[in-house]
């Protein structure tokens, strides 16, 4: 299943271009439908006329003519809705005004503000969409930002219609410096999906998205340049085992890091490599660390500077810190021919060291940068609040840079080519925000490389399984609370064969 996201120009496109074939108001109708009977399958089968009323907010554009046409068609369905609606300086469109005539012609009741001991059974957030031009403000501008705030206080489940009121739809952040959105539990998205949703802050204030395309059909679509991963997106790479194989089948994996006291960063990203299916799997240490790790007797540890790295799928980086001795290992590693994952410090000496990057980007054989949001900014000089205010952006230019494929770690972990294809992975939990989870998610990549799988499938699917992997574990109760990055490794290898007995239908 292809899951494309659109930039708010590109929903603009399909509007357009849908709109030109439809009687006016006709899209707006039918995403008022769709939306009221959304709100109905969360209001669940309640007799109505005996259920708590559903509160739905319109702001002053397109979004809150959506709203209006919700709460028709609610009361149509005899379920109470009362409008609180919030219009702006300008003059409505003529199918806002419509919707507006239809909901005050029906049995919708208005109301001029919150009343403090509301009890609803629903809200429906139709204060802004794809038109949002600015932070949401207080006082001189309708209120709009106390009124998301004391949505806060509510446990009633929030429908946000398009997008929650507040987030940027392209980039998933929270619009102005000290800005608000709206915290929905689920939300319907028109005309296709898009990135905000699913990366940044959206995940927290979209919930769970539904896409409803308005029966625009694919002739109105224009060529996505980002999507929503899904196992599909790597399931060629995905075989069954041969029974005449050995270890020598399923590739090396080389772990370069762990410098004094960071020891177990590369033992936890080489426990992913190797639970992950690699033959063989090295942790080649760069101060003289333990000889053996007693949880995973099979990994076999090195000296790093005696190692062999030809041949070998590396990962580095991983408590490697900065020394002169990292910098030379990481200069040889990059030199080399072998499939490489750069993680963690070894990301922070190429953003210190323009040689370093020059021989990066130089490279030939399949490379996956692994950066968190600092990591990545230190790479392109930025801060993290920048590579976070536009993480799609920011992936694409690290790749640019790089010539690498990049995976950019953070809620909705971003995968970017240097050709400008962006993916964003669905799967995944706060667990994952502990010390140790991005080692794992190192190995776990480098462990697909050395099995043959190219970069940009190899970058996806350790996101995806990863991901899954911390999912699988909170829905045994082992998370996301005191999830800890030593227990992923071998859920992910649940996930990897769940996935490989999948795809033999
Ligand atoms: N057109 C259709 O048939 C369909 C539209 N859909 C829905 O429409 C919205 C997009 O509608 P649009 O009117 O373009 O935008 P919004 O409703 O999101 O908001 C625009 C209005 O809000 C004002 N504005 C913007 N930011 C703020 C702010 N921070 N505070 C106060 N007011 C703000 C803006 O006024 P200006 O002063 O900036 O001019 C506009 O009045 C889309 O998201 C869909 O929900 C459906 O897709 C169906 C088809
Ligand atoms: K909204």
């Amino acid at each position: 299943m292809d899951n494309p996201l659109y930039t708010v120009a590109q929903i603009r496109a399909i509007e357009q271009s849908a709109y030109a074939t439809l009687p006016p108001g006709t899209l707006m109708q039918r995403a008022g439908r769709a939306a009221a009977r959304f709100a109905m399958e969360l209001l669940g089968e309640r007799t109505p006329g005996n259920s708590r009323p559903v509160l739905v907010l319109a702001g002053p554009g397109n979004n809150g003519g959506d709203a209006l046409e919700v709460a028709a068609n609610l009361a149509d369905a005899g379920i109470d809705a009362t409008v609180l609606h919030l219009p702006g300086r300008q003059d409505a469109s003529e199918e806002t005004a419509t919707a507006h005539e239809r909901a005050r012609d029906g049995t919708v009741g208005f109301i001029d503000m919150l009343p403090p001991d509301g009890d609803w059974g629903l809200v429906v957030d139709g204060l802004f969409g794809i038109g949002l031009a600015r932070p949401l403000e207080g006082a001189l501008e309708g209120d709009y930002r106390d009124l998301v705030a004391a949505l806060e206080a509510l446990r009633c489940p929030i429908l946000a219609l398009d997008v929650p009121s507040g987030l940027d739809a392209d980039t998933g952040a929270v619009v102005g410096p000290d800005g608000i959105a709206v915290r929905a539990t689920h939300t319907i998205t028109f005309l296709g999906d898009k990135p905000g949703l699913h990366t940044a802050a959206g995940r927290d204030h979209a919930g769970q998205v539904r896409v409803e395309m308005l029966e625009v059909g694919p002739e109105h679509l224009p060529a996505a340049g980002a999507r929503l991963g899904s196992a599909e997106l790597f399931a060629r790479c995905l075989a069954p085992r041969r029974h005449d194989t050995h270890k020598g089948s399923y590739g090396d994996v080389a772990v370069i890091g762990g410098a004094h006291g960071m020891l177990g960063a590369p033992v936890l990203a080489a426990r992913g490599a190797l639970l992950g299916g690699a033959g063989r799997v090295f942790v080649a240490m760069l101060d003289a660390g333990p000889g053996y790790d007693s949880v995973q007797p099979e990994l076999m540890f090195r000296n790093a500077d005696d190692l062999d790295l030809d041949g070998r799928t590396l990962v580095i980086g991983p408590g490697m810190g900065g020394s002169a001795g990292a910098m030379r290992l990481l200069a040889k590693a990059l030199d080399g021919n072998s499939p490489l994952v750069v993680d963690a410090d070894a990301i922070n000496l190429i953003g210190a060291s323009p040689d370093l990057l020059g021989r990066l980007a130089g490279r030939r054989a399949p490379t996956v940068l692994t950066p968190h949001p600092l990591e990545g900014a230190r790479l392109l000089g930025m801060t993290a609040g920048v590579v976070q205010a536009d993480r799609l952006a920011s992936a694409r230019e690290m790749a640019v840079r790089t010539q690498a494929t990049v995976l950019l770690k953070g809620s909705g972990t971003v995968m970017a080519r240097p050709d400008g294809a962006v993916v964003i992975n669905p799967t995944g939990n706060a667990g994952l925000a502990t010390a140790g989870s991005g080692d794992v998610l190192a190995g776990i990549c480098g462990t697909l490389l050395a099995q043959g799988w190219p970069a940009w499938e190899a970058a996806i699917g350790a996101a995806w399984i990863h991901g899954a992997a911390a999912d699988l574990l909170v829905a045994h109760g082992i998370g996301p609370v005191g999830m800890t990055a030593g227990e992923l490794p071998a859920a992910a290898r649940a996930v990897l064969n769940m996935l490989v007995q999948e795809s033999l239908g």
